[in-house]
C-alpha cells in the first residue's frame, strides 16, 4: 500500500481532504480518476457526504428510465450511479449505455478533467450543514470504515475542524459555488426537495433536457419519497446492512432540523459564528428546520 498521511487510524489526508483508510481509493487511484474516459452525455451527481446523495441517485435513475425506456436496467442504484471514489476504475472499462450516471463526493480539483472539457452536466446537492453533521455522526457509528465517535461533542469538533470523511463542509460547498461559471452545474438543496419534491424534479429534468410527461414526473416523485425509498432494495442500500458493512440503515430520518435534538446552545452559537465567518460572502442561504 502507498504510505498514507494518516489523520487518525481511520482517515488519511490527500490534497487537503480526508478519505477512509479502508475500502475506498488510495492516492494513486484517486489520481488515475482524473484521466478516465468522460463522455459529453455523462451525468454527474456531486455532494458532500450525507447531503442527499442516495435521494438524487434515485431521482436521476428514475428520470433516465422514463426518458430512455429502452435501457431500463435491473441493477440497483449503487451500480447504476456508482461512486467515483468507490471502485469505478473498473466501471470505466465496462460497456454501459448512455447516458452514464456517476456520483461523487470529490472536490472539483479531483474530478476527471474531462468533465469541464466536455461540458458534462453536474447536479450538486447541498444540505444545511447542521443536519449534515448529525447525519454524518450517525453514519460514523454505522459505516465500519469510519471511527465510531467517542461522543457527540468530540465529533462536533472534528466536523468543525474538517477531520471527517471528505474534509471541511465549508470548503466543499464553497469550492463548488466557485465552479458556477466553469461547469455546467445545477444546484439543488435538500430542504427544497423536502418542501416541494415535484418542483425540484421538474427543474432537474429541465436542466438535463429530459422532456417527461406529467405522469412520468409523478412516477419519479412517487418512487423518490422517503417512505418508498426506505422499502426499495434498489434505493435504500439495505444490502450493505445485510453484508454488515453498515450497522444501521442509511435511510435514517430524512428531515430538516434534527440537529436541534443534538446541538447544545453553545455549539449552535459557535456553529453560527463559524458559518457567518466562512460563508457570509456567498449568495447562499439554507433552511435550518422544517416542521413536519
Ligand atoms: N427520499 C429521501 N427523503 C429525505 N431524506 C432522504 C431520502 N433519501 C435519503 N435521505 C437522507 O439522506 C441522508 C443520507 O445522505 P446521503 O445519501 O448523501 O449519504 S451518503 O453520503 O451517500 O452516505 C440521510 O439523512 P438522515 O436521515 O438525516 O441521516 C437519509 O435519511
Amino acid at each position: 500500500m502507498d504510505s498514507l498521511d494518516l489523520v487518525s487510524p481511520y482517515l488519511f489526508s490527500y490534497k487537503g481532504r480526508c478519505f477512509p483508510v479502508q475500502e475506498l481509493m488510495k492516492p494513486k487511484d484517486l489520481d488515475a480518476l482524473q484521466h478516465v474516459d468522460v463522455r459529453a452525455s455523462d451525468i454527474y451527481m456531486i455532494t458532500y457526504p450525507k447531503s442527499g446523495s442516495a435521494w438524487m441517485q434515485q431521482i436521476l435513475v428514475k428520470i433516465v428510465d422514463a426518458a430512455h425506456p429502452d435501457m431500463e436496467e435491473e441493477a440497483d442504484n449503487r451500480a447504476r450511479v456508482p461512486f467515483l471514489e468507490g471502485n469505478t476504475l473498473d466501471d470505466f472499462r465496462r460497456e454501459r449505455p448512455d447516458p452514464r450516471l456517476y456520483a461523487t463526493h470529490l472536490p472539483p480539483d479531483m474530478l476527471p478533467t474531462g468533465l469541464k472539457a466536455k461540458g458534462v452536466k453536474v447536479v450538486y446537492v447541498m444540505r444545511n450543514p447542521k443536519d449534515v453533521l448529525v447525519s454524518l455522526y450517525h453514519f460514523s457509528h454505522s459505516w465500519k470504515m469510519l471511527e465510531t465517535p467517542k461522543s457527540f461533542e468530540a465529533f462536533f469538533q472534528d466536523f468543525m475542524d474538517g477531520k471527517v470523511y471528505m474534509g471541511l463542509w465549508f470548503d466543499h460547498v464553497r469550492a463548488y459555488q466557485n465552479e458556477k461559471d466553469k461547469m455546467d452545474v445545477h444546484y439543488v438543496k435538500y430542504e427544497d426537495m423536502l418542501k416541494d419534491l415535484r418542483g425540484e424534479v421538474v427543474k432537474v429534468c429541465d436542466f438535463l433536457g429530459k422532456d417527461l410527461t406529467d405522469e412520468a414526473i409523478d412516477h419519479v416523485v412517487e418512487m423518490s419519497t422517503f417512505k418508498n425509498m426506505k422499502t426499495n432494495p434498489k434505493a435504500n442500500y439495505k444490502d450493505l446492512v445485510e453484508k454488515q458493512r453498515y450497522s444501521s440503515p442509511t435511510m435514517r430520518k430524512g428531515v430538516a432540523g434534527d440537529w436541534k435534538n443534538f446541538f447544545t446552545v453553545a455549539q449552535n452559537e459557535y456553529f453560527d459564528r463559524v458559518f457567518e465567518e466562512k460563508m457570509s460572502d456567498l449568495p447562499l442561504s439554507f433552511t435550518w428546520e422544517i416542521n413536519q
